[in-house]
């Protein structure tokens, strides 16, 4: 690690990450207020920037021109002490989790299959990314490979509650 990426860890920043619904927004301005941190949840970021839904910049650009979009919302935050939220999909982005992961702790909520896909049954409308030909099976799979790959911490709240997913990421990081 070189000073520019030592000072940047030490800009204290919580990363989350994580699939669709993992509670990734819930959990982390919950934490953020318990924790006396900012907060700064990408997706928001996103449609700042571009002034679209994101469902709107998936439907007009299509799942390329989303991550696209979602790189470049994501370089160009500047946080400190700051709880952030990511999208889903921000693993895509090799540029991006790099920098995520140099400037805090990332944080990866993980899920079972079975209980995500019931707090996901409308995956359409949600605007989640599919790659081509991908089923929503496949995107747990594949997925998880790469939240795996980037986490410092991983969380496992499958059977938890928001409070118990809050409390469990508290003890983690302390
Ligand atoms: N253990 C848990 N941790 C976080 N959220 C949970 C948990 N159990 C159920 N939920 C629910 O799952 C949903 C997560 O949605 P959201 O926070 O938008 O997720 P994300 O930002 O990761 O897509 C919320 O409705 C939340 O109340
Ligand atoms: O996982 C995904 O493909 C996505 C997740 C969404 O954010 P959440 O993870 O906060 O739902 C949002 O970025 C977009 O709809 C794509
Ligand atoms: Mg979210």
């Amino acid at each position: 690690m070189n000073n520019f990426d030592k000072d940047n860890k030490n800009r204290g920043n919580i990363i989350l990450i994580g699939m669709p619904a993992s509670g990734k927004s819930t959990a982390g301005v919950i934490l953020a207020k318990l924790l006396g941190m900012n907060f700064i949840d990408t997706d928001l970021v996103i449609q700042q920037s571009e002034e679209k839904l994101l469902c709107d910049i998936i439907k007009e650009r299509s799942v390329e021109g989303f991550l696209e979009a979602e790189e470049k919302a994501v370089l160009s935050i500047h946080p400190s002490k700051a709880v952030i939220a990511t999208g889903g999909s921000v693993v895509y982005s090799e540029a991006g989790m790099k920098y995520l992961r140099s400037i805090g702790k990332v944080i990866y909520l993980k899920v079972g299959k079975e209980e995500l896909f019931k707090r996901l049954h409308n995956i359409k409308q949600r605007g989640v990314v599919l790659k081509a030909g991908e089923t929503p099976e496949e995107m747990y799979d594949n997925r998880c490979a790469l939240y795996e790959k980037y986490a410092d911490i991983t969380i496992d709240e499958t059977n938890s509650s928001v409070e118990d997913t809050v409390e469990m990421i508290v003890r983690m990081i302390s």
